[in-house]
């Protein structure tokens, strides 16, 4: 940014500068405009005239307040996309990647935000804390550096049943007719062969012989048969791969034993740990895994509220137990947000009951206005094989027809060897299927229930509902919406309107979490409570930055005032002088070359498009 440039227009400069006006200023050879940019972020504009020099300068100064007064800032790959395809075809559903080994350097990081990162998952189950705390950094400097605004969603452990870290491997190989040691034992020094721990005291004591035990839901799968004090000998039936911490659950006459688990904390003291170590790095989501009621979330939620320096980690539910299916609408009217964590929820339910789980949790989110991911197993072969079965595709497409906010990749990223790849295959078919959503099955209206605890809350959904629906009926090219803390755009998207919706928001918080939320493209930008201005002022810094054209179709909506506005993006956007001056000023180059600089402003001005006459 040109922050330190100063500009003078002095008699000695004003030939040659003439000389190499283009011709809008030649034109007018009345009028020069210098600008020149003084302490405390004030510009001052001089005019000049040619007949008297610098002798009847005149002066105008406007103070923009913070450097951030005049821009707009935007995710660089979102920018890039909306110049490439134009809006109306930019992707509407959100990517989640969870960090691994595969994909925890800057540039692999970095790979991932080019291909359409929205948020980075770190899963606490894994790595140390330190490891993850690398991890946010990098990606905060990503987008301090390169522009980006990818948000962090912290993953608590939860503390179900499950194994140890096998020591250091990365995975076991478990052989059909194999007999296994599940213990709960912490061994020493080395694992002894064919021996996994298992983190959970009672273990030993709870199963019985004759049990099934399943690893991660059924990868793997044991059969107890006989029980030695903390030992369990455990004789394998479907061979496969174990990986570290993997989920154990154990079944007895076709069905789960849950008793013992019902009575674990959701949030275990470890995962307290984490949630501070989450807090004090201030990441944007936290996803509690094994939700089971509504009174936890209410419980972390106040948390963080006292504890967080902004108060504003949005909780994410993991809708991954029996019991958070029954207590689904509550669970998620208590939190921000809900995850369709498929792996674990398919080794607590029978299999083919997981794919009406996702679409009634997609239903109930869509409803309360809740964003929802799906994840777990999208393209799961993806770990191993640069293409993904088509098995795989339909299931993408399947939650891309549903129209859920996100999907995530979990091994795929994490740990597998094409994670940019698996991030294509989502973002190729999120483009292909809304797109198909967009002309084959226009309109379809989800019916919505009211939502609004106030009279005000009220008017804001019905100004969203309305907006939306007339966004489609008019075809308009874009949704503006001006919010501060990120309700009206949130209402907005659960509309799921055919339209991209910008959303301008003042804070950065607010905005990377938006960036979880169907269809919304998230902006920063500083604004005041005057529409009119806030208007054209966005107009013209995206129109400068090639982001929407004249002709336009917007419609507009705000928080501060609760009205619908509809209008053509003009041709030649009207501002004041000072707005055009700062304009121009910010995006002078670094060139340190005088002539060059003034050269780019003499390109830049146009003073048939102030709003005022040029100052004399
Ligand atoms: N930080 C990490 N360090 C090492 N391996 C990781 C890390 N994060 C993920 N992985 C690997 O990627 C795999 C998939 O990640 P994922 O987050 O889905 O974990 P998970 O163990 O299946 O647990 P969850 O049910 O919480 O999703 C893990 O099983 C693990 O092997
Ligand atoms: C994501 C996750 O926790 C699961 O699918 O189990
Ligand atoms: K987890
Ligand atoms: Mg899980």
């Amino acid at each position: 940014m040109a922050h330190s440039l100063n500009f003078f227009l002095s008699t000695s400069t004003l030939p040659e500068f003439t000389h190499s006006c283009s011709k809008p200023m030649l034109h007018n050879p009345h009028r020069f405009f210098s600008l020149t940019k003084f302490p405390r972020k004030s510009v001052v504009l001089v005019s000049a005239s040619a007949d008297n020099g610098l002798g009847g300068l005149s002066a105008v100064t406007a103070d923009y307040g913070s450097d951030n007064g005049s821009t707009i800032e935007v995710d660089a790959v979102t920018e890039a996309e909306l110049k490439e395809n134009g809006f109306r075809s930019t992707r509407r559903t959100k990517l989640v990647c969870t960090i691994g080994p595969a994909t925890c350097g800057f540039e692999q990081l970095e790979a991932l935000a080019v291909g359409g990162m929205n948020v980075a998952r770190i899963n606490m189950c894994h790595g140390t804390r330190d490891w993850h705390k690398a991890v946010i950094q990098k990606v905060r400097r990503l987008n301090e550096e390169k522009g980006y605004a990818v948000a962090i969603m912290m993953d608590t452990e939860g503390s179900e049943i499950h194994m140890g870290d096998l020591g250091g491997a990365s995975s076991a190989k478990a052989e059909d007719g194999e007999v296994w040691t599940f213990s709960v034992r912490a061994y020493e020094a080395l694992r002894p062969e064919r021996c996994i721990t298992v983190n959970y005291d009672g273990f030993a004591e709870d199963v019985r012989v004759g049990d099934e035990l399943l690893v991660d839901g059924g990868m793997v799968r044991f059969e107890v048969i006989e029980k030695i004090g903390p030992d369990v000998k455990c004789l394998c039936t479907d061979p496969g791969l174990l990986l570290p911490r993997a989920n154990l659950t154990f079944w007895r006459g076709g069905s789960l034993v849950r008793e013992r688990n019902a009575m674990l904390p959701t949030i275990s003291s470890k995962d307290w740990l984490d949630i501070d170590f989450g807090i004090a790095q201030g990441v944007d989501f936290i996803a509690v895994s094994f939700v089971k009621s509504a009174e936890v979330i209410n419980h972390l939620k106040s948390y963080i509220k006292a504890r967080s320096r902004d108060g504003v980690i949005a909780v994410i539910s993991k809708i991954e137990s029996i019991d958070s299916l029954k207590n689904l609408e509550e669970i998620i009217q208590a939190s921000d947000g809900a995850m369709v964590a498929r792996g674990d929820l398919g080794a607590q339910i029978p299999l083919e009951q997981v794919p009406l789980a996702q679409q009634k949790i997609v239903e109930v989110c869509r409803q309360l206005n809740k964003p929802v991911i799906v994840a777990s197993q999208l393209l799961e072969s993806m770990i191993e094989y640069p293409t993904p079965t088509r098995a795989e595709v339909a299931d993408v497409s399947e939650a891309v027809r549903q129209r859920a906010d996100a999907l995530m990749l979990s091994g795929e990223s994490a740990m597998g060897q094409f994670p940019d790849k698996a991030l294509t295959v989502l973002r190729s078919v999120s483009l292909r299927i809304e797109k198909w959503w967009r002309e084959e099955k226009r309109h379809e209206v989800m019916d919505l229930p009211d939502i609004a605890s106030s009279f005000s809350d009220s008017i804001s959904e019905e100004i969203c509902n309305s907006a939306a629906k007339m966004a489609n009926n008019l075809e308009v090219d874009a949704l503006f919406v001006y919010t501060k803390n990120g309700h009206m755009a949130s209402l907005l998207s659960r509309s799921r309107p055919d339209c991209p919706i910008f959303a301008f928001t003042t804070d950065t918080l607010v905005r990377r979490r938006l960036n979880l939320q169907w269809g919304l493209i998230p902006f920063r930008l500083d604004f005041s409570d005057d529409m009119e201005t806030n208007v054209n002022k966005t107009f013209s810094l995206l129109k400068a930055r090639g982001m929407i054209k004249s002709g336009d179709l917007v419609i507009a909506v705000s928080d501060m005032l609760q009205s619908i506005q509809v209008m053509n993006v003009p041709s030649k956007p009207l501002r004041t002088m000072q707005q055009k001056a700062y304009e121009i000023y910010h995006d002078i180059p670094h060139t340190g070359c005088l002539k060059q600089n003034m050269d780019f402003i003499a390109r830049r001005f146009d003073p048939s498009d102030l709003r005022e006459s040029p100052i004399h």
